[in-house]
Order: structure tokens, then sequence, then C-alpha cells
């Protein structure tokens, strides 16, 4: 071995030690928070090649800071349902990093929210956030209120006890939350209102996915699924493939699936499933959008209801099972973990060539070494779903400006942005030894925008 090899790999070494050091010490200080520690392990792992290229990152107690929120709020939620009882839900927002611009990330509705859930939501979003070359940090937030079932009237009323506590702690250049599960238009709309109510000012900045009427963007609502697919899109062509004639199936059926669908039946694809969380629906010859858009945007119907129109279509009483429908190319867009290792096999042995992952880390630390062990194109979705927030910050910039771009002027700068996250996303996982690793690129690549603008800052 010559001197250099045996310095590179020292240095290798060292950082190695490193990271299993920080991952430890945050596995001591956060013991219960699985799906935290799970993001994490994925970022620190792959970032060994950059910190021992580079131990400034490691001087300057990079990660250990980037681990730690900066700032983690939770509250008390309370509120009155429709026959005058008293209901008590819990709140959070985590202000995870503000690096590189207000925290920005959104808001999640769900029965399973809790701390856990949030932060590796909102350590997720950091990278996301950077790999978009916008000027905005990463946060997250949401409660465990579930607005299934619930009437409109129960809705408003959630939202603006939520935001009664939230509104000290936002604002346009601090942070701006948006939708993600469980919180779309009609959330956003009672956040938004109670929060100007609050502040006593119309302050469009604070909250983006809002209405077109009162300061939303064109393309908000498409961005993320069709930015999955503009992603993966570039993914093919590399290899010189595309969607045209493909088996396609997508998981869930809600904002990110359907626009996903949407966009990869315009490329050519054949979307023959997606599903939700009680089971999925199997169509062969392609599945009807329009029937799922009555059932899930506007009739708030269980997806198994789609059979009663399309006689023709099997309905799978278990939502897993969507990931045994052979396909070419698998999106999953419902939730995390929906992919575990055995999950990712069975995709592969029944010919998967790529996989785009719409929701946030819908496959386990397992399924996502299957995937790249076996060199099937796979694309994480730190990079591949950050269409949504990347459009929010479009909306922050016209909000700034009053003005509104047109549909196609957000879409083409949509589409710009997505190539370009795959381009610095394929670049760095070669730079840094990974030819192709999309996983360990998308990680590089967003952290390092993040850890040199920490250094610049100080220590804060
Ligand atoms: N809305 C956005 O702009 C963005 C969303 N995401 C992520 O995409 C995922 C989906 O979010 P949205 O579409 O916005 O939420 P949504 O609330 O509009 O839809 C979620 C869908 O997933 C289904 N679902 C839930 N659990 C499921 C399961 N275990 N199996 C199958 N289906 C299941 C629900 O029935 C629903 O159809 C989440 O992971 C979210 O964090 C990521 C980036 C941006
Ligand atoms: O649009 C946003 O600010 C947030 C989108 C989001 O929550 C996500 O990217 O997971």
């Amino acid at each position: 071995m010559s001197t250099i090899e045996a310095t590179l790999n020292s240095k290798k070494q060292q950082a190695k030690q490193y990271v299993k050091d920080v991952y430890h010490a945050t596995e001591q200080r956060n013991p219960h928070e699985t799906e935290f520690l799970q993001a994490v392990k994925e970022i620190v792992d792959s970032l060994i090649p950059v910190l021992a290229r580079q131990p400034q990152y490691m001087e300057s107690g990079i990660l250990e800071r980037l681990l730690e929120p900066e700032k983690v709020v939770s509250f008390r939620v309370p509120w009155v349902d429709d026959h005058g009882r008293v209901q008590v839900n819990r709140g959070y927002r985590v202000q995870f990093n503000s690096a590189l611009g207000p925290y920005k990330g959104g808001l999640r509705f769900h029965p399973t929210v809790n701390q856990s859930i949030v932060k590796f939501l909102g350590f997720e979003q950091i990278f996301k956030n950077s790999l978009t070359g916008q000027l905005i940090g990463g946060g997250k937030g949401g409660s465990d209120f579930d607005p299934k079932g619930k009437s409109d009237m129960e809705v408003m009323r959630f939202c603006q006890s939520f935001m009664s506590e939230l509104y000290q702690h936002i604002g346009p250049d601090t942070d701006v939350p948006a939708g993600d599960v469980g919180v779309s238009a009609r959330e956003i709309g009672y956040l938004f209102g109670q929060y100007k109510k609050l502040r006593g000012q119309f302050e469009a900045g604070v909250l983006t996915g809002k209405g077109l009427e009162y300061g939303g963007s064109l393309a908000r609502t498409e961005a993320t699924g069709y930015g999955l697919v503009y992603f993966v899109r570039e993914m093919l062509q590399d290899k010189g493939l595309d969607f045209n004639g493909k088996t396609v199936v997508v998981s869930g059926s809600g904002n990110v699936s359907i626009y996903a669908i949407e966009k990869a039946m315009e490329f050519g694809a054949r979307v023959v499933a997606c599903s939700d969380s009680d089971g999925c629906i199997y169509d062969e010859n392609g599945i009807n959008l329009d029937t799922v858009k009555k059932l899930k945007e506007t009739g708030n119907e269980r997806i198994s209801a789609y059979t009663e129109k399309h006689p023709n279509a099997q309905y799978l009483e278990d939502c897993t099972q969507i990931w045994t429908i052979p396909c070419d190319i698998a999106l999953p867009c419902a939730t995390q973990n929906e992919i575990d290792e055995k999950t990712a096999k069975t995709l592969l042995n029944n010919g998967v060539k790529a996989v785009g992952e719409g929701a946030n880390m819908p496959s386990t630390l397992e399924a996502v070494n299957v995937f790249v062990d076996q060199d099937i194109l796979f694309a994480p979705a730190k990079a591949a779903n950050a269409g949504g927030v990347a459009v929010s910050a479009l909306e922050m910039a016209q909000n700034g400006s009053k003005h509104m771009w047109s549909f196609e002027e957000v879409d083409t700068r949509l589409q710009e942005i997505m190539k370009g996250i795959y381009q610095n996303s394929i670049q760095a996982a070669s730079d840094y030894g990974t030819p192709d690793n999309l996983v360990a690129g998308a990680n590089i690549a967003g952290f390092m925008k993040v850890a040199d603008a920490m250094i610049a800052q100080g220590v804060i």
C-alpha cells in the first residue's frame, strides 16, 4: 500500500469511528425515537467519504449540531367537537435548521404523529430543502389529530386552536409551514385565517399551499407528484429509458399519488394500481384517474369504491399487497416504511427496474440496501419528492413580489429544479466514489451546502 493510500485509509477509518460515536450519542439522547434514528443512520453513514476528505466538518461539530433541532415546540390543542365535548390533542413544531433560510416544511395531522415522526420529517427536510437550491431551512410539525370522519366545523375549530399556539413561533421570515398528510387547502385556509386574526395583518408568506384566491401558487397542488415523475424521468433518461409503455404501480391515493399518476400517464405509462390505508385496486388495463380523483379529492371515499365503477378491476384488502403486483416502475407515495426488505425483494423478483420515492422515507434501511445493492434505479425521497417544497418556495417568492406566475411558468421552473437536483446528486455520488448511488449523492449534495453555511455563520 502506498503512503497516500495508507493516509486515505486512516482518514476513512477516523471518519467511520466519528460517525459511529455521533450516532451512538444520538441513540442515547433519543432512545425511543425510532423513525428519527432511522433517518439519521441513513444520512450519517453516507457522509463518511465526505468527512474523510473534509475533516473541517468534524472539527466544527457540524453533525453534532445538525442532529439537535434548533427548537422543538410541543403544545396542548384543546377544541370542542360537534357534541359539545372538549377534546385535547398534542401539537408539534420542530424547527430543525435555519442555516439556509427560514424553517420550511409541512404540517401532518394523523393519529400516528409523535415527536419521533416530526423529527424524522424535519431532519429529512433540511437536506431536501438544501437540494432545491432555494433559501429555505428545515422544519416540520403536526398533531395526532385525525381529520378523518370529522366535520368541517370540527376541523376548523381544531385548526384555530392549533394556530392559537403556533402563531407565536412562525412568520414569513421565521418559519413557513405548509401541508402534508391530512393537511390540504381546507386546513391551510383555516390556519391562515386564524393567524391573520391573531397578528392583525395579512401576511401571505407565512404559509404555503394556500388557496389561489389569497396568495397560493398555481401548480403547488401538482408539484410533489409531478416533480417525482420529472426526477424519475431524468434518472431513466440517463440510462436510455423512459416512462412510455412502462407498467407503473403507485401506492396511496392522496395528493402526491394522484399527481404522480397523472404525469406518469401523460408520459405514456400504464399505471395499474394505487391504494389507501385499507387496501389497493388493480386495474390491468390502466386505472381511471378521474374515478380516483372523484373518490379521493371530492368524495372522501375509500379506494374500494373504485370497483363499483370499474367491475373488471380487482380490490385487494391489504394495502401492502400492492407491492406484489408486477411492474417496471414502483412509486411509493403513501407513508413511511411501507416497503421493507421482503417487499423490496418481491419487487425485484417481479422485475422492477426503477423505484421513485414520493412519500417521505417509504423504504426501510434494509429495503434501501436491497435496491442499492441490486443496482436498480433508485430515486430517494429527499431528492425525488422535493418538488412540493420547491414550489412552496416559489409561492413565497410570488408572495414577496406580489406577482402571480402562470401554471406553465411554475411548471417550467419545477422541471428545471428537479433536473438540477438529479444532476447535483449524481455528480456528488460520482465525486465521492459511489457512482449512480443517488441515496449517497443526494445526502452528500444536500449536506455540504448546509454544512458550509453553518461554518460560515459560526457556532450558534
Ligand atoms: N403533500 C406534499 O406536498 C408532500 C408530501 N410528501 C409525503 O408524501 C406522502 C403522502 O403525502 P400526501 O399525498 O400529501 O398525503 P395525503 O394525506 O394527501 O394522502 C396520503 C394517502 O396515503 C394513503 N395511505 C396512508 N397510509 C397508507 C398505507 N399504509 N398504505 C397505503 N396507503 C396509505 C391514504 O389513504 C391517502 O390516500 C407522505 O409521506 C408525505 O410526507 C412529501 C413531500 C411533499
Ligand atoms: O411545501 C412545504 O413547505 C412542505 C412540503 C413537505 O412537507 C415535504 O417536502 O415533505
